[in-house]
């Protein structure tokens, strides 16, 4: 999913992928007032093993740090989940400057940019391609970055863009357990939606995080360094990969 479907952005995405007119589409715009407490959803139980980190990688989008998914080593469980989501990867999306940048908005505010920590379904599926295009294959933990204090656990990410700037680079990248870039508060907004980039699969069920973590002006600066191009193309920086709030067609967004 090379191509024409990121060269021209999110509003030209239905030619290639018609589900981007689907009706559990995301990202979207959580209306405080409209979520509905549930008193059956669980605490949130993300377990992560610092060795299952990878590689940390430009893929020309976005930047993400890949993890070793072959055996249950890092998973999330609990929240609205039935069963054991395998952790994959997380990646980031941001803006062009600090004013906007997080995908999903809370009462119509944006943050300055969004981390979201992918999980599959390893309990039901035999791979992630399976997991990825069914309606309870994944599991995206969504956390708002707000602008504010440099946050000096980011930095283990912001401190290595430099060695993958270029589209396509990877870098080894161990020894790191998400856990560190979570709030103090694990509560959430849950809802089903879908990839927020092209195939825009309905398969993720969304667990929004209420509390932001801090990001400073600089730590995103080195985000939009990052390059979509790759070494024998003109450089293009990435200045921003957000996609805007879709349609809530009468979806629920639950509380704990
Ligand atoms: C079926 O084809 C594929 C499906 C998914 C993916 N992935 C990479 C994407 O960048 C991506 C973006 C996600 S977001 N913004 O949380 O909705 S989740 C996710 S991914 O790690 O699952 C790759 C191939
Ligand atoms: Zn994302």
């Amino acid at each position: 999913m090379q191509g024409f479907a990121w060269k021209r952005g999110p509003a030209h995405w239905k030619e290639v992928f018609p589900v981007a007119n689907g009706d559990r589409q995301s990202p979207i715009d959580i209306k405080t007032e409209e979520t509905k407490y549930d008193p059956s959803l669980r605490p949130l139980n993300p377990s992560y093993d610092p060795a299952s980190a990878k590689i940390i990688l430009n893929n020309g989008h976005s930047t993400s740090v890949e993890f070793d998914d072959t055996v249950n080593k890092s998973v999330l469980t609990g929240g609205p989940l039935s069963g054991t989501y395998r952790l994959r990867q997380i990646h980031f999306h941001w803006g062009s400057n600090d004013e906007a940048g997080s995908e999903h908005t809370v009462d119509g505010m944006k943050y300055a940019a969004e981390l979201h920590v992918v999980h599959w379904n390893a309990e039901k599926y035999s791979s992630f391609v399976e997991a990825a295009s069914q309606s309870d294959g994944l599991a995206v933990m969504a956390v708002f970055l707000k602008i504010g204090e440099c946050n000096p656990q980011l930095n283990k990410i912001t401190d290595r863009l430099d060695t993958i700037r270029i589209k396509g680079k990877k870098a080894l990248f161990t020894n790191f357990d998400p856990s560190c870039l979570l709030p103090k508060s694990l509560d959430y907004w849950t809802y089903f939606g879908s990839l927020t980039v092209p195939p825009l699969l309905e398969s993720v069920i969304w667990i929004v995080l209420r509390e932001p973590i801090s990001v400073c002006s600089e730590q995103l600066a080195k985000f939009r360094s990052l390059l979509s191009t790759a070494e024998d193309e003109v450089a293009c920086c990435l200045l921003r990969n957000f996609r805007p709030p879709q349609p809530l067609r009468g979806r629920e967004v639950r509380r704990n």
